[in-house]
């Protein structure tokens, strides 16, 4: 069962230059967040902030009733048990193979025996599909397979909070749907909470429980996939679109002239709200709810064409 992480105004600077501030929200236990925001807006300094890698400036970030940000290290030590991470490029040692890789934290941080670890490390890449690769070197192997190498490492140690940094980039449109599918898996398996980085607006839109979306500086909206794809707020629709028209720009922010001439531009409807991916065996997780559910409760009418299985997976 997978736990939940209360983050409140939690603000981040380095030197002169702040990079987010007061973000606060809860990522729910059990359920799947992708946080969204354009390039350098501080989505990974988030996801180190959150195993305490970074410190805030100010704010808190609580965890079974502990507050990272200011607890002493031996706590941080034992709440970082919790958090498994998939790094953007895997993070693999080069020189292992990949069997000694996904075997490393058990090595690290339990007193398990070899058999023991040998269990548990076939366990985990069968899981991701990589039996019969244990002896490849990260160098021989593709970047799909590197990520889903990264995963089974990240989940040796059972972790209830996994942390997924751009888990698609590199990947082909059919690989990142493979991924995609065994994160959702994954998540019907374990139950753990899962907070995923992204630029990949097919995954945010079809994936999880729960959008965020991180932009000047602060958190513009978070709240459930229904709500913010059937969001009309200029930025939310715009990210979540994909479309050039709206408050994003080249460099984050279009200056007075840029937006001044779209004045009076028509913005096409809103897309259909597309179907949440389901786990592969037709079980709903915990943390899904049914189609229209939020819309319905909110008296908020979802866009013409929402929710039918035709629209489910495809690209915008
Ligand atoms: N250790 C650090 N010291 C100083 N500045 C840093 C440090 N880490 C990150 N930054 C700065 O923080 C900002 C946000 O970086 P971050 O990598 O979190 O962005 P991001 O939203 O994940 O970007 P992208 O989508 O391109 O991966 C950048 O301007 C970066 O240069």
């Amino acid at each position: 069962m997978g736990v939940e992480i209360q983050i409140d105004q939690l603000t981040k600077s380095f030197g002169k230059q702040l990079i987010w501030g007061d973000v606060t929200l809860t990522v729910p236990a059990g359920e799947i967040c992708v946080m969204l925001g354009p390039s350098g807006t501080g989505k990974s300094v988030l996801l180190k902030t959150l195993i305490g890698l970074l410190k805030p400036d100010k704010g808190s970030v609580v965890i079974e009733g502990t507050d990272i940000a200011s607890c002493p290290e031996k706590d941080l030590y034992e709440i970082r048990k919790l958090f498994g991470v998939l790094f953007q490029d895997g993070a693999m040692f080069g020189s292992m193979n990949l069997y000694d890789n996904v075997a490393f934290p058990l090595r690290e941080h339990t007193r398990k025996t070899e058999s023991e670890v040998r269990d548990v490390v076939m366990e985990k890449m069968d899981l991701v599909g990589l039996i019969g690769a244990e002896d490849k070197l990260p160098g021989e192997i593709s970047g799909g397979m590197r990520k889903r190498a990264g995963l089974a490492r990240a989940l040796v140690l059972d972790p209830q909070i996994v942390l997924f940094d751009e888990p698609d980039s590199g990947l082909d449109p059919v690989r990142t749907s493979f991924l995609n599918q065994l994160i959702i898996d994954l998540n019907a398996q374990t139950d753990a909470t899962f907070l995923i980085v992204t630029h990949d607006i097919n995954t945010a839109r079809t994936v999880p429980d729960n959008i965020g979306l991180l932009y000047h500086k602060h958190l513009a909206m978070f709240g459930p996939r229904e709500m913010l794809l059937s969001s009309e707020e200029p930025v939310v629709r715009q990210f979540l679109n994909a479309q050039r028209v709206g408050p994003i720009g080249m460099s984050e922010e279009k200056d007075a002239d840029e937006l001044a001439a779209e004045q009076g531009q028509d913005l096409p409807p809103l897309p259909p709200i597309p179907l949440q991916q389901e786990p592969s065996n037709g079980i709903p997780r915990r943390g899904q709810r049914p189609p229209g559910e939020w819309c319905r409760e909110n008296g908020v009418t979802p866009p013409d064409g929402s929710f039918e299985s035709t629209n489910a997976g495809i690209a915008v």
